[in-house]
Parts: structure tokens; sequence; C-alpha cells
């Protein structure tokens, strides 16, 4: 059993938005212990591998609108860490003209933010080797990119070790007692604080059953597939190929996305926005891979420079909340634990921010955006509190 101590406040879970908000609380000079399960680095979760997309292309106004502050608290951090964690590429949004690609222009327009839009008639004079779908038209949100994940959760644990603050890996926890100090159980320690957050991916329900609550979360396999170029380098990010996401196509239901090849030469990582339900802890047990068929016909007939088989395949898991809005929010009796969740496959971009608005509440302030989009309350019919 490790040393008992007490903190300020324990974040159970090193992903990207525990790391950020254990981070944000030693910047504002709290005591904290951060736990995670695994040994760090891990690939069971959510946050590892190597590249996002970070974007302000949404189709709500307050996700673009967060996304100015979370852009300069990534560029801070960069600064601090000494490391480079975002490339500017562009990110290519196509669809039919009607429908969440309107949305999403509309939103860009309103809060002016810069974007070229592309008439089909010039449209592979810009972006060469994709065949736009017919009757489908296109835009470039300039700010969009690609960020280093698995350099981005290195430098933010680190920054987080340099201001005092405590990683504890290896330990899972197995039971959490609220009061004015919570108590925290692990596998190898028990721990107090003032505060607790917890920010624990596909396994929050399982946390938060020891606290009375659960949440209607659900638990994606995500395959993360790679393709080969054809001709090597002609969709890289050397190359100045953007991100893309396409919506609404004949060949598929959900959104497809995809980022210029970069971490592995010659292939680029193309994905659907959709998995098969799973259990966390059973994520390779979940061997479907029926969304591979519907990615090779999307590329056989827009990515033309693509080999249609997968060249390589990893996987990465979603936790879907039913509107696809994230959960940022105090437990609704105990209000010294902060829950961040649900962040529904598009969460990352967002880290450095979730992080200081967990912060926020788990100080008791009042959190710097309106986050009633993210409270627990919304989920009335759907959430089984025990309490
Ligand atoms: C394939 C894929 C592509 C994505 N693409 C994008 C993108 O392009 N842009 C974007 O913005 N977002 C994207 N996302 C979403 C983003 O990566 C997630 O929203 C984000 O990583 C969620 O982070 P998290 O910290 O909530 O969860 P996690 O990273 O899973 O962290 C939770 C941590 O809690 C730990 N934990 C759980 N239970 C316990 C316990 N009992 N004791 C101790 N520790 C515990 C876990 O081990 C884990 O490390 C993508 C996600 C996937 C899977
Ligand atoms: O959040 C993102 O940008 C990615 C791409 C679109 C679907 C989900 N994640």
């Amino acid at each position: 059993m490790s040393t008992e101590g007490d903190y300020d406040c324990i974040v159970i879970g090193a992903g990207v938005q525990g790391s950020f908000s254990a981070y944000e609380l030693a910047k504002r000079g709290r005591r904290t212990l951060l736990l995670e399960q695994f040994v760090l680095p891990h690939s069971r979760g959510s946050s590892h591998g190597q590249t996002r997309i970070i974007r302000k292309a949404y189709d709500q106004d307050y996700y673009t609108v967060m996304m100015d502050e979370s852009y300069r608290l990534w560029s801070q951090l960069e600064e601090e860490a000494g490391v480079k964690l975002y490339r500017q590429t562009g990110l290519l949004v196509m669809g039919p003209e009607n429908g969440t690609y309107q949305v999403i222009k509309n939103t860009l327009q309103r809060n002016g933010v810069p974007m070229v839009i592309l008439q089909p008639e010039e449209f592979s004079k810009h972006i060469p080797h994709v065949n736009l779908a017919d009757g489908d038209v296109a835009l470039v949100d300039i700010t969009a990119g690609v960020l280093y994940a698995d350099r981005a959760l290195r430098a933010v644990q680190g920054q987080f070790q340099k201001l005092g603050g405590i990683i504890t890996d290896g330990q899972k926890v197995t039971d959490i007692r609220p009061g004015d100090l919570v108590t925290v159980m692990t596998s190898g320690g028990v721990y107090r604080a003032k505060n607790l957050v917890v920010t624990a991916g596909c396994w929050t329900n399982t946390l938060l059953s020891y606290i009375g609550l659960q949440l209607p979360l659900q638990v994606l396999k995500i395959n993360v597939y790679y393709w080969k170029e054809k001709d090597p380098g002609c969709y890289s990010l050397q190359n100045r190929f953007p991100c893309f996401l396409q919506i609404e196509c004949p060949e598929a239901e959900h959104h497809i996305y995809g980022l210029p090849s970069n971490e592995y030469p010659g292939l680029m990582k193309v994905c659907y926005h959709m998995g098969s339900e799973t259990k966390p802890d059973e994520r390779d047990r979940q061997m479907d891979k029926s969304d591979g068929d519907i990615l090779k016909r999307y590329l056989t007939r827009c990515f033309p420079g693509l080999v249609p088989e997968p060249a390589v395949v990893e996987s990465c898991l979603y936790t879907v909340t039913p509107d696809e809005h994230f959960v940022l929010d105090c437990h609704p009796v105990h209000n010294n634990i902060v829950i961040g969740a649900g962040f529904s496959g598009h969460g990352f971009k967002f880290g450095p921010l979730i992080g200081k608005l967990l912060c926020e509440l788990s100080l008791g302030e009042v959190p710097s955006y309106d986050l009633s989009p993210f409270r627990i309350r919304r989920f009335q019919e759907h959430s089984k509190s025990a309490l």
C-alpha cells in the first residue's frame, strides 16, 4: 500500500481531460494528485494515438466560440513546454449544400472564422486527388489542423509535475466515499482530498456507481484506419493536404473524416465517425469491421489516390452522450465532486479549456462559459440516478 496523503484535489483519469484539469489545478496552487489505473502512457482509453483534428467548424456557436480560447491555451502549452503540438493544415468540409454543411458554414460566417468557399469548378485545382461528389459543395476552415495527441499528453503531464503535481499511475480506483473530505480507495492506497474531479472516459459510470449516479453514456469501439497512398506523399501534410470532414454521403450514415499522411509515411488516416458498442475492458473482443467496407466504397469514389484496403488498423474508444454534447458539471448532491465525461469523439481539441472549466467548477468559481448545454440535468429522463 502506498503512503496515504491529503490533497486539495484528486483527479481520476490521466487522459487528455484529467491531465489538463490536474495541470490547471496545480497552476492555481492546489496540491493535486492525478490517479491513473494503467501504467502511463497507455493505449486503452480515448486519448492515445499520434493525431487529432483541431477545428472551429462546428454546427453550434458555443463550440466555435470556445475553440477560440482553446487554440490560445494550446499555444500557451506549446510555449511553456517548448514543443510543437499543432500544425495548421485547414479542414476541408464537403457535403450537400443544405443540411449540416450549411449549418457549419453559417456558424463559421457568424463567428468571423477565416474560411475559403471552393467553387465546384475550381475544386480540383485547390484540392488535387479528391473527387467532390456530384451535388456536394466544399469549404475550408483555415484555422483547422492537426494536434499531436501523444506528445500533448506528455507535455501537459510534464508541466503538471513541474508545478509540483503528483501522478500516481498503475492504480485503479476501486471505491469513492463522498464527504467534506472525499476518500478515494485504489488498488494501491487510500487518498483523501477536499475536491474530486472524475475524468474517467469510458469507465465513468463504473466510478459514478460508487457515488450514486449513472449517466446515459454509450461506449463505442472506433477502428482507426490508415490507407496507403498510391503515389507516396500525394495526401501528405508536407504537400499541404488538409484534414477533411465528409458530411452526408451515399455510402455513409455518419461523418467520415481524415488527416493528411504524416505519422506513418505514405499512410493517410481516414475513419468513420461511428463504431460498435463495447465494454471498456472488452474492446479487443469487439471485432466488427463493417465500417471498413463503408470507407472502402467512399475512398474508391472520392480518394482515387488511396489503395482502398486498410494498411494499418488501430483501436480507440468513444464515450457518447445521447446529444453528443459533453458532461461538465458538479455531482447533483456532492458538490465537491466534479464530472467531465461524454466527450463523444470530439473532445480532444477542447482539452486545455475543459481542464480550465473543470478546475473552475472544482474551486466553486463561476465558469468562464455558459455550461448549460453540458449539465447533467438535461438527461432527466435518461439518468438512472440512485440518489
Ligand atoms: C479514433 C478517435 C478519433 C478522435 N478524433 C478526434 C479529433 O479528431 N478531434 C477531437 O477533438 N477529438 C477526437 N477524439 C475524441 C477525443 O480523443 C476524446 O474526446 C478524448 O480523448 C477523451 O478524453 P478523456 O480524458 O475523457 O478519456 P480517456 O483518454 O479515456 O481518459 C480517461 C482515463 O481514465 C482512466 N481511468 C478510468 N477508470 C479509472 C479508475 N477506476 N482508476 C484510475 N483511472 C481510471 C483511464 O484509464 C483513462 O486513462 C477522437 C477519439 C477517438 C477514439
Ligand atoms: O472532432 C473532430 O474533429 C473529429 C472529426 C469529426 C468527427 C469527430 N472527430
